[in-house]
């Protein structure tokens, strides 16, 4: 049975121990029946999230809430003093709303679930002597794998054979330069036991090279593992989560005041300090939205699984309101605008000539290159057969987004050949060319460019040894020819393009290409080029520059991977959220970046890693759908956000207002626990409701202005409503004490429960704008419940009288009265802010 290893004292020991050590083979591997066993030893290779809570514990979590648990001990001390009536009543409503809520909790829990087990990369492993790809969390330490550019390192493990191996691990160590990696053995001391270079860590990206390596560590154990917990929280707040923030302090400090002085005020005035303490804890419940976290997680859920239904997989649930700010996606160009079918069309020399040279250079630097599979590579050996076994490939310098080139180097009956590939610009720079020939061949890649063919350049040189050669050797090279390339654009880049549009997404590219080739490609697919920077200008820019010019520019071209990354920032600074749509190594940093990272299925697993939703099916259209569920569930958490702000604080300025002028407390606090428990019920489906089409046809914005105005305006309305209840119930038709807070217990119910249909839209309700049936059907039947209460058998328990007749028909005018003015006021307000957006643009 293996033991367990220590990392630092693996680095410093050859292969061959390693494999004692593991009891392993650095060939064969070990056999699949041995990493069963392991595999139930050490468990699934798997970080993050610990184990998930058992229901109970979740269920259990609900009383954590510092509000339930008040409320609970209130309970108990009314059961103490006697009052179990009381008691039993609050302790029934904490449990009802608490299973409601967990409920309600527990479905979109189980949708996120769901969603997360379609995904997982896969890796090489080497079991028993074959190789073939397995999910990363069937690995146990001992296995041999192989990695490639392109692969996400799976666990900690140790090298025994890298070729040119590029690493980023940023992921734990900040430094976001790629790192090189090699196999020798190292000692290892006290200051140099982390980060080891013969040892990759499970999160890092390959950006190059290959490499073989036994897996030492998995799941919690590894490096990340035990870090895991602390990494998510590295991302950055965008419009949707600062609104939140905003929102939530505003809530917190307008409860405290409002709190604090009811209890002040009835403790001073006239009742027992436990009634109002009673009182003023029932209050504060009724003011918090201890519905929204529900409220956004079953309406994200809702947006995800729709999604899925259309093809799309949605890591990071948090992101859907991130797609529904978004107002600007940026794009790399192929795989994403182009189909990523790339053909080679041809190969010329330096005067424009088709070769077969040259072809036979392409070919053999192609198809001898271990990097990333590549579609210009796989092009280049679609495109041919030529004879290639007399060489041998004795080196090779891979290829990196900042050189934009590549080399192999090939022996040939005792000589040594470089052949050098990329991007024409770069190749120049390293070929020894006059400068009549440099122009001849600029022309030639301009005209081809323009014509929207890809182009890249091959040169060659001769070698005295065909080993250890650096990226300085890349220079002096004679100029061979250009490989030219067609990459047609994707038959439905053009709808998204104009869905996008109409949807107010401006869609910007960033590529690595060239910008004749871009500029053909949007002239295909309709978008409008409005400004182009190149990778080298944008150097020369400060940040502040920066900010200032991307808001103009739409195609930004031969950018490096850090470059693109320092667009997405400078874009932050001036949209409420960027997306970012990208499949490549290199578009990583910048899928990142974003507020929304967006990957395709066929991309390269560090790019879908960092990425937010994986777009399944190859239609783009899935994106507008995204979109607009986004767009949904930001308004629709909205609609609960508005909700409790305009009704619920309109009751409790009336409340504050009645410690002052009455002699006795306007409603009971268990009548305010209940009156709290039915509104908050009939509002358990509007993350279901439906929305208005203008909602959703606009990138959504939390507007702080709207919500304050909200409350105070509408707070401010519905309490004057309640003090013509007050009027009504204590001057002008004097009744009992228990008719008063029935008739207010009612009014309220159903002016805090009815309103929702005015908030949730800008038009006129059920006119202009329907809601959704499961909205209508729970108001309903809450309102209905609430309103029978006062008259069954047991009311009198609760303090309720039933009120006679007239005083119920000016009870019902007045919430009529109340709704029309309601709708009055929304559409003054909304004017009002609609002017002043007009005048701020
Ligand atoms: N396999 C390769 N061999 C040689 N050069 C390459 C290879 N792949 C890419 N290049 C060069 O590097 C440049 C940038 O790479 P690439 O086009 O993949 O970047 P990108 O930013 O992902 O662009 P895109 O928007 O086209 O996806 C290419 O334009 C090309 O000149
Ligand atoms: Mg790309």
């Amino acid at each position: 049975m293996l033991s367990t290893i220590q990392l630092p004292h693996t680095a410093s020991l050859p292969p061959e121990e390693i494999e004692q050590l593991l009891n392993t083979s650095i060939i064969r591997g070990i056999t699949e029946q041995e990493a069963l066993g392991r595999l139930r030893q050490f468990g699934p290779n798997v970080t993050g999230s610990k184990k998930r809570a058992t229901e109970l514990a979740e269920l259990l979590s609900h009383f954590k809430n510092p509000l339930v648990l008040i409320l609970l001990a209130a309970a108990g001390i009314s059961a103490g003093m006697g009052e179990t009536v009381n008691a039993v009543i609050i302790f029934v409503i904490i449990l009802l709303s608490i299973s409601l809520d967990y409920m309600q909790e527990r479905g979109a829990r189980n949708a996120a679930a769901t969603l997360g087990k379609t995904l997982g990369s896969k890796i090489t492993v080497t079991r028993g002597g074959e190789s073939y790809d397995i999910a990363t969390s069937q690995l146990c330490p001992g296995d041999l794998i192989s990695l490639r550019a392109g692969n996400i390192i799976p666990a900690d493990v140790r090298l025994i054979a890298a070729h040119d191996l590029f690493v980023n691990q940023s992921s734990l160590t900040g430094e976001s330069f790629p790192v090189e990696k090699n196999a020798a053995t190292i000692p290892v001391t006290a200051n140099n036991d982390t980060f080891l270079e013969n040892m990759c860590y499970m999160g890092s990206g390959v950006i190059s090279g290959t490499g073989k390596a036994i897996v030492l560590y998995t799941g919690r154990k590894t490096m990340i593992g035990t870090i895991a917990d602390e990494l998510n929280s590295g991302q950055e707040e965008t419009d949707f989560g600062r609104g939140m923030r905003q929102f939530g302090l505003l809530i917190t400090r307008v409860t405290l005041i409002l709190v604090v002085f009811i209890f002040v005020v009835n403790a001073i005035s006239h009742h027992s300090i436990f009634q109002s303490f009673l009182f003023a804890v029932a209050i504060a419940v009724g003011l918090t939205p201890e519905l929204l976290p529900m409220v956004m997680s079953v309406a994200m859920s809702r947006g995800a699984m729709r999604m899925a239904r259309e093809g799309a997989i949605v890591k990071r649930i948090a992101a859907i309101p991130n797609f529904g700010s978004m107002d600007v996606l940026c794009t790399d160009k192929t795989g994403t605008l182009t189909t990523n079918q790339i053909s080679l069309v041809k190969c010329v020399n330096a005067t424009g000539e088709v070769s077969a040279d040259v072809f036979k250079l392409a070919y053999l630097n192609s198809s001898l290159q271990t990097g990333t599979i590549n579609p210009l590579d796989q092009a280049v050996m679609a495109a041919g057969t030529p004879d290639i076994a007399s060489f041998e490939k004795t080196d090779e310098i891979p290829f990196d987004f900042n050189r934009k080139r590549m080399s192999v180097v090939v022996k040939h009956s005792d000589t040594f050949t470089m052949i050098c590939k990329g991007a024409p610009e770069e190749i120049l720079k390293v070929c020894n060319v006059d400068t009549d020939t440099t122009k001849q061949i600029q022309l030639l890649y301009e005209q081809l460019s323009q014509d929207g063919l890809r182009v890249l350049a091959i040169a060659s040189k001769s070698l005295q040894s065909g080993k250890n050669l650096l990226e300085s050797d890349e220079c002096d090279l004679s100029f061979a020819g250009l490989a030219v390339f067609f990459d047609p654009p994707r038959d439905d880049a053009a709808t998204m393009i104009a869905e996008l549009e109409k949807i107010g997404v401006d869609v910007k590219i960033i590529t690595g290409d060239h910008y004749l080739v871009t500029e053909k490609i949007c002239r295909e697919i309709g978008l409008p080029v409005k400004g182009i920077l190149q990778g080298f200008e944008m150097d020369q820019m400060t940040d502040v520059v920066l900010q200032e010019k991307v808001r103009n520019i739409s195609i930004f071209t031969r950018f490096s991977p850090d470059q693109k990354n320092r667009v997405i920032h400078a874009l932050k600074t001036h949209h409420r959220a960027v997306g970012y749509l990208g499949d490549g190594i290199n578009d990583a940093p910048s899928l990142k970046a974003a507020d929304i990272g967006i990957s395709v299925a066929g991309a390269s697993d560090v790019a879908k890693d960092a990425a937010d939703i994986i777009l399944t099916d190859k239609q783009l259209s899935i994106l507008y759908d995204g979109i607009i569920a986004g767009r949904e569930t930001f308004a629709n958490t909205m609609k609960y956000i508005l909700m409790g702000l305009s009704s619920n604080f309109g009751n409790m300025f009336s409340v504050a207002v009645a410690a002052v002028f009455l002699p006795f407390l306007p409603m009971l606090p268990v009548q305010i626990l209940l009156n709290n428990f039915l509104y908050d019920t009939a509002q358990i489906t509007i993350p279901a409701d439906n929305n208005d089409a203008d909602m959703l046809y606009h990138p959504q914005q939390w507007n702080m202005a709207v919500i304050r105005n909200f409350m105070l305006i509408f707070g401010l309305l519905s309490s004057v409503f309640d003090l013509i209840i007050f009027f009504l119930l204590y001057h002008a038709f004097p009744v009992s004490q228990a008719q008063f807070r029935t008739g207010w217990f009612m009014e309220s119910l159903a002016t805090q429960i009815l309103v929702v249909f005015i908030i949730r839209t800008r038009k006129l309700p059920f006119v202009q704008s329907k809601p959704a049936m499961p909205l209508v059907i729970s108001t309903l039947l809450c309102l209905t419940v609430g309103w029978i209460l006062p008259y069954l058998p047991f009311a009198a328990l609760m303090g309720f009288k039933p009120l006679p007749s007239h005083i119920m028909l000016y009870i019902c005018a007045i919430v009529i009265v109340y709704l029309i003015c309601a709708e009055i006021t929304k559409r003054l307000l909304y004017s009002y802010h609609s002017k002043k957006q007009a005048a701020a643009v």
